[in-house]
């Protein structure tokens, strides 16, 4: 396997995608990059400068505003915004409920499509490969990644997950905020999140954490010789 490879993982809210990602590419030695994380924190800026989300011009207007920063290492990644540490906020309700709508701006889009490529060539130029998780990874992002991954997992399977993840509130309510989000996500007209061509389709339901993350090894192990 190269070491310089783009690992491109998709799929909605609770397939596993963070969780899978960290662990390929921790265990492979590769960078990590959460998009979510990028259009969370951008959210985040917009509700606490009192950008209305749901006005596109509005937010369109502040895209390029907010200075992100993503820190890559698995073993602890990071995410700023005007230098401050949002791992923890950007994942209040409060920014999930608003998330979707700002992802689904062109403007935003625009803005942090320049962002990843930019994160993705730092990593190949410095001979170092990366494992790059989102919605529209393989599809608009990097459609040359040499390994893309689709994952997804029943509703109720990522509910629970989520649910036990955040140690309240219940899973009925959770699932029907990921189905929500789902919905939003798909239907966009700018890079809706799709199963990419050329994407392995990967249903975790049935597997634990551990056996996904050694079936992705094993997978881009396989896919990315002579990349
Ligand atoms: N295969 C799995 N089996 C059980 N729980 C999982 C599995 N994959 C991930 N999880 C757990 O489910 C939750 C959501 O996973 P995460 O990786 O954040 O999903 P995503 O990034 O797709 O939203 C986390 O608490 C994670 O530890
Ligand atoms: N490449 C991406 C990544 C995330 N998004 C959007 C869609 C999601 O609802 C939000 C948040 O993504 P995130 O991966 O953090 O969401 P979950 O962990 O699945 O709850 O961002 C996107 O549109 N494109």
């Amino acid at each position: 396997m190269s070491s310089s490879v783009v690992v491109a993982m998709d799929g909605p809210s609770g397939s596993g995608k963070s969780s899978t990602s960290r662990g390929v590419a921790r265990r492979l030695g590769l960078r990590y990059l959460d998009t979510g994380a990028q259009f969370r924190a951008i959210t985040l800026w917009m509700l606490r400068h009192d950008v209305d989300i749901h006005d596109p011009a509005a937010v369109a207007a502040q895209a390029e505003t907010p200075v992100l920063v993503s820190g890559t290492d698995p073993a602890a990644p990071t995410i700023t915004v005007d230098g401050d540490d949002v791992a923890d906020p950007i994942r209040s309700a409060e920014v999930t409920a608003a998330v979707s709508p700002v992802a689904t701006v062109p403007a935003v889009r625009t803005r942090l499509l320049e962002l990843q490529r930019s994160i993705i060539a730092d990593a190949l130029a410095a001979g170092t490969g990366i494992v790059v998780e989102g919605r529209d990874i393989g599809s608009v992002v990097w459609p040359d990644a040499a390994v893309k991954l689709y994952l997804t997992a029943d509703a109720a399977a990522r509910a629970a997950r989520r649910t036990a993840e955040n140690g309240s509130g219940s899973a009925a309510a959770t699932e029907a905020d990921l189905l929500r989000r789902d919905a939003i996500d798909s239907s966009r007209t700018t890079a809706p999140l799709v199963v990419p061509d050329g994407a392995v389709h990967l249903d975790t339901t049935p597997y634990g954490l551990d056996e996904v993350i050694d079936r992705v090894v094993a997978i881009v192990e396989r896919e990315s010789v002579g990349s």
